[in-house]
């Protein structure tokens, strides 16, 4: 599992109502049951255990395993490398309280706090022939390790590693990148690493030389906390920087209207300003092209005609160029000439694509099966269309509340294309290769005509900010549905599109 993937998880557990503190208790826990039995089997006496805490979470895991261990009966000290003002994890603060108001201690714990290099120097472990035997518990660095490692936590990491202690590294041995496995500057190299829920990629990655023995212990996190989109799925979003200036926050091209329709361009222009797109561009119709400008905030190119036809694809391609992410198909309409435009331009924009609507029902799937950067956004009806008839998955019966069996049917049908598929129902259903999302943010409300539209929007926008096709789908299925209950709140089933659109920037700014 990705850090950041577990961090969405952990976050996604509160609101089940599962606390962090709960989930550190229960990894403090399991550590400490770990290290006991590595310890009875490694030793032949009880020996003493030394605790190494930096700032954040990994260091809570150690202020809550040194309870347990003291439990059962070990001498531990506690080597924090950060004091308590330099914790920045609530729940390890939390946990380092509890052993403060543990004073006066009957218990044999010892807190040293290594505020500086000579501390670490001097430390009994750097000088560690004062003890034969004893355990090393490396709860410095896990998975919220980022940049250059400071001096201080360099040193330890190399006291460490030039002791004779065995060494049990919490969740990720101090140094090593929790994602790619690679070691930049220098890491622990434990005897055994303790994971938690899931081993985290970069362990995998890293090999037994540089991880030792993985053992991986449940936390008592449910798996629906793993697939059920949540708020934690926000801290994806990635922040707008200070010095962002005009169109770096994503520039969309938006392909489509028709004579017929001009609204499902309009409102996915402006869901994609909701969601923050600094400019978008509108290719339509000259039939639908006043309608859609009368929108001061979408740019709108008209082109010739009643329908987009393939004599627009020079003109429309050269947009796309300078476009970050481009939809194809609110509105287009679907008559042939449209059809054939439409195939010409998902074969040749290479920029990350949104197929929406019109487009699910004229784009072939081969043209773009082996793209990874591409979303489709289909109800059932369209989903059946594009994937085809003969899929065996009985459609209009899908309850997405049986979620297992018809999971793997539709990633099944899926796994045909490369892209991200989100098939919209009462449960909205996120699919890419083998990864799936469920979304139950919106209500029924939500069939109103348009809120594809907006989806669609939604998700060409985070595209355009630099999202991958599987956080961009998850992410636009979910803030829709927020805008959608926020619009409900608003006006019972009385809300229209616009409405949901209205809400976009609200709740995602949270
Ligand atoms: N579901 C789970 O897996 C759980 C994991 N838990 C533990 O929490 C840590 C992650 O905690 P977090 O606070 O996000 O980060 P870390 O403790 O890994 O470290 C961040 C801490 O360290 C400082 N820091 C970051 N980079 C550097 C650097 N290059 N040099 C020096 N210091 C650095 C930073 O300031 C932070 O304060 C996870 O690994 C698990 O051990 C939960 O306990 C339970 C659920
Ligand atoms: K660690």
């Amino acid at each position: 599992m990705d850090p950041i993937d577990m961090t969405v998880t952990d976050l996604n557990c509160e609101y089940l109502g599962l606390s962090r503190l709960c989930l550190m208790e229960s990894a403090g826990k399991s550590l400490a049951e770990e290290v006991g039995k590595i310890a009875v089997y490694t030793f032949s006496k009880p020996v003493k255990i030394i605790i190494f805490t930096g700032s954040g979470g990994n260091g809570g895991d150690g202020f809550v395993a040194a309870r347990y261990l003291l439990n059962r009966g070990y001498d531990v000290d506690i080597y924090m490398l950060k004091d308590k003002n330099g914790i920045h994890s609530l729940e390890a603060k939390t946990n380092y309280e509890i052993l403060e108001n543990m004073k006066p201690r009957f218990s044999r714990l010892t807190v040293h706090n290594l505020n500086t290099i000579d501390d670490i120097n001097n430390c009994e472990v750097a000088n560690s022939d004062s003890f034969s035997e004893f355990i090393i518990i490396d709860g410095i660095l896990g998975t919220g390790i980022h940049g250059k490692l400071r001096e201080n936590i360099k040193r330890a990491i190399e006291v460490i590693n030039s002791s004779n202690g065995l060494t049990v590294s919490v969740d990720v041995p101090s140094g090593l990148d929790p994602l790619t496995g690679q070691i930049h500057d220098v890491a622990v190299k434990p005897q055994y690493t303790v994971s938690f829920h899931k081993v985290k990629t970069g362990i995998h990655k890293a090999g037994e030389e540089k991880v030792g023995g993985i053992v991986t212990c449940d936390i008592g996190i449910p798996i629906e906390a793993e697939y059920f989109i949540n708020y934690g799925d926000m801290i994806k979003l990635n922040k707008r920087s200070l010095k962002s200036h005009k169109g770096n926050n994503g520039k969309i091209l938006i392909v489509g209207g028709s004579k017929e329709y001009s609204g499902a361009p309009s409102i996915a222009g402006l869901a994609a300003i909701g969601a923050g797109a600094d400019l978008v561009y509108v290719a339509a119709p000259e039939s639908a092209a006043l309608a859609i400008s009368t929108h001061p905030d979408l740019i709108v190119n008209s082109l010739k005609g009643d329908y987009l036809t393939a004599e627009h694809a020079e003109d429309i391609l050269m947009m796309a160029d300078k476009a970050d992410a481009v939809l194809l198909g609110p509105g287009a309409g679907i008559n042939d000439e449209t059809g054939k435009l439409l195939n010409i331009l998902a074969s040749k924009i290479k920029k990350p694509l949104v197929l929406d609507a019109d487009a699910l029902k004229q784009v072939k799937p081969q043209i773009i099966k082996n793209r990874d950067d591409v979303i489709l956004t289909p109800h059932i009806f369209e989903f059946k269309s594009f994937f085809g008839k003969d899929i065996k998955l009985d459609l209009d019966s899908y309850d997405f509340a049986e979620v297992d069996e018809n999971i793997s049917e539709f990633q099944q049908v899926v796994r045909q294309i490369n892209g991200a598929v989100v098939v919209k129902g009462a449960i909205d259903l996120v699919i890419q290769k083998n990864k799936f999302k469920l979304n139950k943010s919106g209500n029924p409300g939500m069939t109103v005509g348009g809120t594809g539209d907006a989806l669609a929007g939604i998700a060409v926008s985070l595209l355009s900010k630099g999202l991958n096709a599987f956080d961009a789908a998850t992410l636009a299925i979910f803030i829709n549905g927020l805008a959608g209950d926020e619009a409900y709140l608003e006006k019972g089933y009385g809300f229209g599109a616009t409405d949901v659109v209205a809400h976009i920037g609200k709740v995602i700014k949270g």
